[in-house]
């Protein structure tokens, strides 16, 4: 019957709008009966018994009554109705957004990105007609029917027995058809979320796709894409128009029984007009909450899909974080040490770092190198806590890493990454985002230290440009001083930097050094580097080859004896 006990497990915290829906529903079909009573009194009186109008106006004006009061019983159920929708919408958003904030931004990675916007958006909002219309008319469904025969029985006990032998026939066709509708839906929504994940890759490969020459065909698959959601829509839409169409015969078929069934019997007088009346009038209300459910059916079925998709997001396996970080306050200086760290990539065979150890002290600089490939980035997820060691322990001050809350911990570092996130909102907006309370001086002094300040006051909006999506309208450099501004304004303790790489920004290579200089010297730098420049102003540099950890030592020391360092000087060297 198209029921998720999770979907309903929803509404828990919404008892009294789906009450309030559920009783005005109830009292809607009263009033429908009542109405049907009052107008089979009015036909007999006026017609058969010849009263004047003047004896009937009381039966009038409660049968006018009783009319405006199904509508407003309706109305106040369909109001409630959207009303609850509309917030269980808005809490399931919420509650998806801070689940996928929870989880670590590796395993989300892996995660198909057009597929989850598909379902945070279309699939939530399909959930709008499931609780506004599928609910509440599976409610009339059961609950009309009832209602109806227990003011038919005592009135009709024949009429009542049709009734209640035909009532099935409808939820049976419904049954047989929701078989085919459960399956055509699941191939719809299938397609419709791989279509949305492949245009989203299409869109954001668009300029490699372009140079590889590969737009046309892409073209030609996002288009055979299309033609299978539209023909798997037309499966859908035909399923949901058959079954309307049976459902309105079988619910018509229903009602000609019952006619003829009363009209032989009015013929042979062995029943009173006003009854005869009185149940006829009754007849297609009785199957009518059942002929729309069966239009609300699809909506159903959608709301079933949406969901299934909705409470997978809810099975990716979010960070489990300590509410206290014993021990550590903002103000210690924070050390840390890897002891004998190991981590392997899930479904992967290899380790992405084995038995690493090294220490790091508070206020000083390292700077970590190595090939492509080498585990650097992923030291680096560790460090942020995205991910847990798969074996050994990072220690903070003495404490697990693993023991110390999320929030507190992303408060003592400042991230900047190759390619830092911008949002497509104003560059001040974006320097916010780490301090809030941040004056226009504090942001001008983070920007000026970043040296981006000019830039910034060379554009017609200054602090106001909108960056564009994924800060479009920077360029790499600039977004990456951005994200260095936003550094200093944060003021944490520990800086973790991924340098830009050789190709990116020239300028960069000298100035980036200088900037770092700026941050408060017992600021604790670790920088995978990628230029000479840096290496010489490390206390410490981390040399990591196939994710371990092969040399450590000063620059002076490193380029004597150290192995890749050497190889990397020498090639430095080859190419001035
Ligand atoms: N999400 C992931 N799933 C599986 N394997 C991964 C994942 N991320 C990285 N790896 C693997 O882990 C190893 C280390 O990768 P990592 O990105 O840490 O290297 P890196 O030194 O930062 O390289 P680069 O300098 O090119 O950025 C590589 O073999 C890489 O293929």
């Amino acid at each position: 019957m198209n029921i998720d006990r999770r979907l309903i497990r929803l509404l828990k915290n919404l008892r009294w709008p789906f009450i309030l829906t559920l009783f005005f529903a109830l009292l809607s079909v009263i009033a429908i009966v009542l109405e049907a009573k009052y107008l089979s009194a009015i036909i007999d009186l006026s017609f058969l018994k010849k009263q004047s109008l003047g004896n009937l106006l009381d039966l009038l004006l409660i049968f006018i009554l009783v009319i405006l009061a199904r509508f407003l019983f309706q109305w106040l159920s369909d109001s409630f109705a959207s009303h609850l929708s509309a917030r269980i919408r808005h809490d399931l958003r919420n509650q998806l957004v801070r689940h996928l904030q929870g989880v670590s931004p590796v395993v989300l990675n892996l995660e198909k990105r057009g597929e989850l916007i598909n379902t945070l958006q279309q699939g939530v909002e399909s959930l709008d007609a499931y609780f506004r219309s599928y609910i509440p008319q599976l409610f009339r469904a059961a609950a009309f029917p009832i209602v109806i025969l227990m003011f038919v029985f005592p009135i009709d006990l024949l009429s009542g027995f049709v009734f209640l032998f035909t009532a099935p026939i409808i939820p049976v066709f419904m049954v047989l058809i929701g078989q085919h509708a459960k399956k055509a839906t699941q191939r719809q929504w299938k397609t419709l979320s791989f279509l949305s994940a492949y245009l989203l890759d299409v869109i954001e490969g668009l300029t490699t796709l372009k140079i590889l020459n590969r737009s046309q065909s892409q073209i030609t698959r996002i288009r055979l894409l299309s033609e299978q959601f539209r023909h798997n829509t037309m499966s859908v839409l035909k399923i949901a128009f058959l079954s309307a169409l049976v459902l309105e015969l079988a619910a018509s078929l229903s009602t000609a029984v019952i006619a003829v069934e009363i009209g032989l019997r009015l013929l042979y007088a062995k029943i009173s007009f006003s009854q005869a009346l009185f149940v006829l009038i009754l007849a297609p209300e009785f199957y009518q909450p059942m002929r729309q459910l069966g239009a609300s059916f699809h909506a159903g079925m959608e709301g079933m899909e949406a969901a299934r998709r909705i409470f997978e997001i809810f099975t990716i396996r979010g960070r489990s974080t300590p509410k206290q970080s014993a021990q550590l306050s903002f103000s210690s200086s924070l050390s840390i040490e890897l002891q004998k760290v190991s981590f392997r990539y899930p479904q992967t065979d290899t380790e992405a770092l084995s038995d690493i150890s090294l220490k790091i002290e508070a206020g000083k600089k390292y700077v970590i190198i190595g090939p492509s490939g080498a585990g650097k980035s992923t030291l680096f997820n560790l460090l942020l806590k995205f991910i847990a060691p798969t074996q050994g322990r990072i220690l903070v001050n003495g404490n697990d890493l693993q023991q110390i809350n999320d929030d507190f911990w992303f408060k003592q570092i400042s991230w900047v990454p190759q390619k830092p996130y911008l949002f497509h909102d104003t560059i001040e907006a974006n320097l916010k985002l780490v301090n809030p309370m941040a004056s226009a001086e504090d942001m001008v002094r983070a920007c000026k230290t970043a040296r981006l300040h000019d830039f910034i006051m060379s554009l017609p909006d200054g602090y106001q440009t909108i960056v564009g999506e994924r800060g479009a309208r920077l360029s790499g450099g600039q977004a990456q001083r951005l994200a260095l501004a936003r550094a200093f304004l944060k003021d944490a303790p520990i800086i973790l930097l991924d340098e830009p790489t050789a190709n990116l920004d020239p300028q960069l290579d000298r100035e980036i050094v200088e900037i770092m200089r700026q941050f408060p010297d017992d600021t604790t730098q670790i920088i995978i580097a990628h230029r000479f420049t840096t290496l010489k102003n490390a206390d410490l540099i981390f040399v990591m080859v196939d994710g371990k950890l092969t040399d450590v030592g000063s620059f002076a020391e490193l380029t004597a004896s150290g192995k890749y360092l050497h190889r990397m000087a020498e090639e430095l060297r080859g190419m001035s």
